[in-house]
């Protein structure tokens, strides 16, 4: 397991991480949600050991990581630093040997993460003649090609159209699934409510909210139900206690009093469905950001 522990770090005067605290656990997808200028990069570069932290710590299996025993990072930076004129597997492979991984291990490796992001009829360009989307998958590449202890990618989904994401998607969850921790960042809601086991959001450098993606909706789930009966449920705003939120003819929304409610439209006749509204990761972010 990946621990931060309690990192701040200021530039200058400006305070851009206070106390930052989450796990990232191993075999799970973790996704690092916040605003622009929230301080995830800068976190990121703080566990990677490239920017110093002013207070708390980074621990990877119980102990601090040190310049000693840093574990291997598969890194993708917001930054994107491939070589534009260097051959798509050349460049991987040599990224391999970078890492100090043996050439025949570096090219198969480069040829499976080929494959498995379909960019083996290009294998033989130059990056620069690769469109935004297929640079950014030999990126992903270049971070996975030394078998990482634990990922790290900043916006890994950005720039991608629907079909490369679930391309990338099955890359990562394979990782995961062979028990690397894995945290990425994104702006994409939509794509880490579906992708992430656990989900930490961070609001002007403070930890707003972390836990596992269904827990967090548990937990702001509130008192909202949504009822669908036989009839038009107007008749809901009648009902002391409780407040309509939305109504569509049989189908409403309300807020509290959920008992009262449910006698009341069983007292009218049929009820085709009674259920508590859970909040969407986007629904969570904008009330705790
Ligand atoms: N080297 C630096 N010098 C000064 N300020 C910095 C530096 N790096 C980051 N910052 C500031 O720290 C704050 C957090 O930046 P950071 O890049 O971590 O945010 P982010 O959450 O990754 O944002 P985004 O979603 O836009 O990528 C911002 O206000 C930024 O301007």
């Amino acid at each position: 397991m990946l621990n931060v522990r309690g990192i701040s770090r200021s530039f200058g005067d400006h305070k851009v991480l206070d106390e930052v605290s989450f796990d990232v656990r191993p075999g799970r997808m973790t996704g690092f949600l916040g605003a622009n200028g929230s301080g995830k990069t800068t976190t990121m570069r703080i566990v990677l050991g490239v920017l110093a932290a002013h207070g708390g710590s980074v621990s990877w299996q119980d102990q601090e990581i040190t310049p000693q025993n840093r574990p291997h990072f598969g890194y993708m930076p917001e930054e994107r630093g491939l070589y534009p004129k260097m051959k798509v597997r050349e460049q991987i492979t040599w990224l391999g040997r970078l890492h100090g991984v043996e050439r025949t291990v570096a090219q198969r490796n480069t040829d499976q993460l080929l494959e498995d992001l379909e960019l083996t009829g290009r294998a033989n360009d130059r990056l620069e003649q690769l469109s935004l989307g297929n640079q950014q998958r030999v990126q992903i590449a270049a971070a996975l090609v030394h078998d990482p202890e634990v990922l790290i990618l900043d916006e890994p989904f950005s720039g991608l159209d629907p079909i490369a994401v679930e391309t990338v998607l099955d890359v990562l969850r394979k990782r995961a699934a062979s028990g690397v921790p894995v945290l990425f960042s994104s702006h994409q809601l939509a794509i880490v409510e579906r992708l992430c086991d656990d989900v930490v959001i961070i609001s002007k450098g403070r930890i707003a909210a972390k836990g596992s993606r269904e827990e967090l909706r548990q937990t702001h789930a509130g008192d909202r139900y949504e009822i669908v009966v036989a009839e038009d449920a107007g008749w809901i705003r009648d009902v002391p206690g409780t407040t309509l939120l939305e109504l569509d003819g049989p189908r409403a929304v309300f807020e509290s009093a959920p008992q009262q409610v449910l006698k009341a439209a069983l007292d009218r006749g049929e009820v085709r469905s009674f259920t508590p509204v859970v909040p969407t990761l986007d629904e969570i972010f904008k009330e705790v950001i």
